[in-house]
């Protein structure tokens, strides 16, 4: 399986300038780039400083709209060329979304479409934010704050050019849309690349912690109002699970959730015990109604004693997200 990176963002946010920056990086070498923008012609791939056989820039549509298949063709294209030109296989691949993308279709097609969970993992959703515009897209474009809650790491940028109150604030409005991602600041794409991998949980298990930061310094199930307020706010709840829980009882805690709350669902992760095996746990994934199949752990991650779930759902009462994890925690002897 082909670690696969998802670079999402606002418009402008300064996705394709990490982009760049991380194709320079040998810890990005090998890897195939697939870019979605909206609009006649591709601006960035002119844009974009990668060889044209490692680089497929896809203009037509967007992948949450018209391009419903293009992520699966884009990457399997990819590999064929690159097979047939008798080059190593990818390492990885790093995906930018056009800017203005529901990223929760691409997400939803990577768990759920076998031409791409067969060949590909996520290996995290990297979301950019930038550090001047970004308080206001995420109040008044209703894209940004679900590229937010989806991410596993959340980059803010151009803190070159923004004033420390308005940074400050943004961190706290991110920390409360997704409490459990971890936050990053960059200038022009300078960041350790580094940062960027192994954000999915890979099956040795050394860094699920990662994909699975603890809520940082904020209260568990923090409403939030961007624009979406009332019954569209998004909100968060997260629970630890200190003992095992038996493997039927999560199987049918996961279908009665999907059926309750899944079409409210933005993720939901968790690296927890089972009772069949305590010492190897399972992460576990879902995006709206599409629960990945759990991946078996080799042993605990770093950074994690004891197992936890976090989700993340919009227009679902917070109280009723809260009570579903509860209950959860409580089977497996938590308060
Ligand atoms: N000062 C400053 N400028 C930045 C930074 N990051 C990106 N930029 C600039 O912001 C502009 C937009 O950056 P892009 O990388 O094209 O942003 P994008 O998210 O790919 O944009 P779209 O493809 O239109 O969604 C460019 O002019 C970049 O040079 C930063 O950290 N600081």
């Amino acid at each position: 399986m082909v670690p696969l990176t998802l670079l999402t963002g606002f418009l402008g946010s300064g996705k394709t300038t990490l982009l760049n920056a991380l194709l320079r990086d040998p810890a990005f070498a090998d890897c195939g780039v697939v870019v979605n923008e909206i609009g006649a012609v591709g601006v960035d791939q002119l844009l974009v400083e990668a060889s044209d056989d490692t680089t497929l820039v896809l203009d037509g549509g967007c992948f949450c709209c018209s391009l419903q298949d293009g992520l699966a063709e884009a990457v399997g294209r990819l590999t064929r060329a690159r097979r047939d030109a008798g080059l190593p296989p990818f390492r990885r691949f790093l995906v930018e979304t056009s800017g203005a993308a529901n990223p929760l279709p691409l997400l939803q097609q990577l768990i759920g479409d076998p031409r791409l969970n067969r060949r590909v993992l996520l290996d995290g959703v990297v979301t950019l934010v930038d550090g001047i515009l970004g308080e206001a897209s995420l109040r008044d474009q209703p894209e940004a704050p679900l590229q937010a809650a989806v991410a596993d790491l959340l980059v803010l940028t151009k803190s070159d050019l923004a004033d420390a109150a308005g940074l400050d604030r943004l961190e706290r409005s991110l920390a409360g849309l997704n409490p459990s991602a971890a936050r990053l600041s960059a200038v022009s794409g300078d960041l350790p690349a580094e940062r960027l991998l192994g954000l999915g949980p890979d099956a040795a298990g050394r860094r699920a912690g990662r994909w699975l930061e603890p809520p940082a310094g904020h209260p568990h199930g923090h409403d939030h109002d961007h624009r979406h307020g009332g019954e569209d706010a998004i909100v968060t709840a997260s629970v630890e699970l200190p003992g095992p829980l038996d493997p039927a009882l999560l199987e049918g805690w996961l279908e009665e959730l999907m059926v309750v709350g899944g079409a409210h669902l933005l993720r939901l992760k968790g690296v927890l015990a089972l009772s069949d095996d305590p010492g190897r746990p399972v992460a576990v994934h879902a995006v709206q109604h599409l629960v990945h199949a759990p991946v078996r752990l080799e042993r605990w991650p770093d950074g994690l004693a004891r197992g936890r779930v976090t989700a993340i759902a919009r227009g679902l009462d917070r109280a009723t997200l809260e009570r579903a994890l509860g209950w959860l925690a409580a089977q497996a002897g938590g308060a």
